[in-house]
């Protein structure tokens, strides 16, 4: 039978329509095995009947409705998603417990949606399981694209972005604009993501970052619809329907295309002795015969797809938090100002070769990180069974860590709600060795293990420089004077501000020549 491709307009049918299929699954269609079988499983919240605990996933903040329970119930639980497991970790303790002891077992994801999609199918890397694809993938990741010395070689590219960045902003404020903060952060972090990965196909002018850019805004806007589409994938599909294929589909193709034609400029155009770029690293792997892993060109597309995805909003949204918080912070501003005035002086812009010299920069960053991480929730799968002398949870239960609640524990962080850069600042080396250990514990906004954020570093480059340039150049005027609001929204696949940050650029030094 053909399956029945489903686009819902309205999702309040559509939710309907997936809880009374979910209700005919359980009852008519699952298997009882498993649930007759007692395990010595996690505490688990009161739930609701059929759905369990689907109602705090539809919340608007999945990670504070989590964190609240967590709080209540103990920071290891066993949710139900009608009849899915799901295990939730909310504390810094319990998060170190399973990331130390657990590593390779929690080292895969489950597959986000449609096979054949470029989003996130059968191709994804993000999603892929710990395994030969993924090794051989993020190999060459790693050691094409981020290791120190390709991230030496970019960037020279990455100052030119931030000059152009800096240009843009005095241009505003030489007009008496205000800026939406998350908007140019968004195109600043885009054009480099472009520029490292895709090199010479993307040049200045010809609009190519650009096209990314609304293709990655185009996908954000259809995570939602992709997750419902995943939790009841299994259950329609008996049935022969598809969710929100089509949409997604289509954002998919227009990936495909434009993806196909830079592949094609590609293996056209590069000649003896050009620097090559990831892609003609991926191509090369591609015709490669006898490589540890046969990828193919959906291969190479799903992963620049990724990269896409995976970089630009998560690092736009903290240069804006950031900002915000240092807005709302005149000392910590003012500090921080002294510092950057100090180390770089008042003649030229900040580099990124500075930033090793900024403690209090850096330290500033990973403060915004810390109270606004940009995934507040990991996802992953274990592959066996997770024992211990407590508590029993079986294979292939989906392991979901609460890092926003992790960076939030009071057991482990001083007045874990306030911004306190300083809590970073460790004053000699010995102390410095000690901080990190103990941090790397309990401070997760790249993730942690083998599925942690590759681009950890250079996560941090993007974030440092924008806000180390915005802060060295400006003065920022917000409407009103008033305080901004920190409050969230889960927009697309990351924590945004609820109220975008909009402010008017005031110049404080230069301008500079670039
Ligand atoms: C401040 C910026 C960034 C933050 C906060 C961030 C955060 C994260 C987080 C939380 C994860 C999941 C980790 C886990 O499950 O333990 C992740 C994975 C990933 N990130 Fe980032 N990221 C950032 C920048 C980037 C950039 C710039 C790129 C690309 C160049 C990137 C590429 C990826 C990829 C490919 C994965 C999947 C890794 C895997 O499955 O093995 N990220 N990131």
């Amino acid at each position: 039978m053909a399956p029945i491709v489903v686009d819902f307009q309205n999702e309040f049918i559509f939710i309907l329509l997936c809880f009374f299929t979910l209700f005919c699954y359980s009852v008519f269609f699952r298997k009882t095995k498993d649930s007759q079988v007692e395990f010595n499983l996690p505490p688990s919240p009161p739930s609701l009947p059929i759905i369990g605990h689907l109602h705090l996933l539809l919340s608007v903040l999945p990670h504070k409705a989590f964190q609240k329970i967590s709080t209540k119930y103990g920071p290891l639980l066993h949710l139900q998603l009608f009849s899915f497991p799901l295990v939730l970790v909310s504390s810094a303790s319990m998060a170190n417990e399973i990331f130390k002891t657990q590593d390779l077992n929690i080292s895969s994801r489950s597959p986000l949606a449609i096979d054949e999609s470029l989003l996130f199918g059968s191709s994804s890397f993000i999603t892929a399981p710990y395994g030969d694809y993924w090794k051989f993938m993020k190999k060459l990741l790693v050691t094409k694209l981020l290791r120190p010395l390709a991230i030496e070689k970019s960037r020279g590219m990455r100052a030119k972005e931030l000059g152009r960045f800096y240009i843009h902003l005095h241009d505003k404020a030489t007009k008496n604009e205000s800026i939406e903060i998350a908007k140019e952060a968004m195109k600043f972090t885009n054009n480099m993501i472009c520029r490292m990965s895709m090199g010479r196909s993307c040049s200045e002018d010809n609009g190519e970052a650009k096209r990314v850019l609304e293709l990655v805004s185009q996908t954000f806007a259809l995570t939602k619809k992709m997750f419902f589409a995943q939790v009841f994938r299994k259950p329609l599909e008996k049935i022969g329907i598809s969710l929100f294929k089509k949409e997604i589909m289509d954002v998919s193709q227009r990936f495909d295309e434009f993806l196909e034609k830079i592949l094609l400029e590609h293996e056209e155009k590069l000649e003896e002795g050009q620097d090559k770029d990831m892609m003609d690293f991926l191509l090369e792997a591609c015709r490669e015969e006898n490589a540890e892993y046969n990828i193919t060109r959906n291969h190479i597309k799903s992963l620049f797809v990724e990269i896409f995805l995976g970089g630009t909003d998560t690092s736009a949204q903290p240069i804006q938090w950031t900002m915000a918080e240092v807005v709302n912070n005149p000392n910590i501003l003012e500090k921080l100002r002294d510092e950057i005035d100090l180390v770089v002086g008042k003649t030229r812009l900040i580099q990124e070769t500075d930033l090793p010299s900024l403690p209090y920069l850096q330290a500033v960053v990973k403060e915004g990180l810390r109270l606004h991480p940009p995934g507040p929730l990991l996802l992953r799968t274990l592959q066996e069974s997770y024992e211990t002398k407590e508590v029993y949870v079986p294979e292939k239960t989906l392991l979901l860590v609460n890092v926003y609640a992790v960076m939030r524990d009071p057991d482990s962080w001083e007045d874990p709600e306030e911004f306190k850069p300083d809590r970073f600042l460790a004053s000699s080396r010995s102390e410095q060795e000690e901080e990190k250990r103990e941090q790397s514990l309990k401070y997760l906004p790249f993730g942690a293990g083998r599925r942690g954020c590759p681009a950890a570093n250079i996560g941090s480059i993007f974030v440092g420089i924008a806000v180390g340039m915005m802060v060295q150049c400006f003065d920022w005027r917000i409407k009103g004077d008033d305080k901004v609001s920190m409050e969230e929204i889960v927009a697309g696949l990351t924590l945004s501000m609820a109220h975008p940050l909009k402010c008017t650029p005031v110049p404080r030094l230069g301008p500079f020549s670039i």
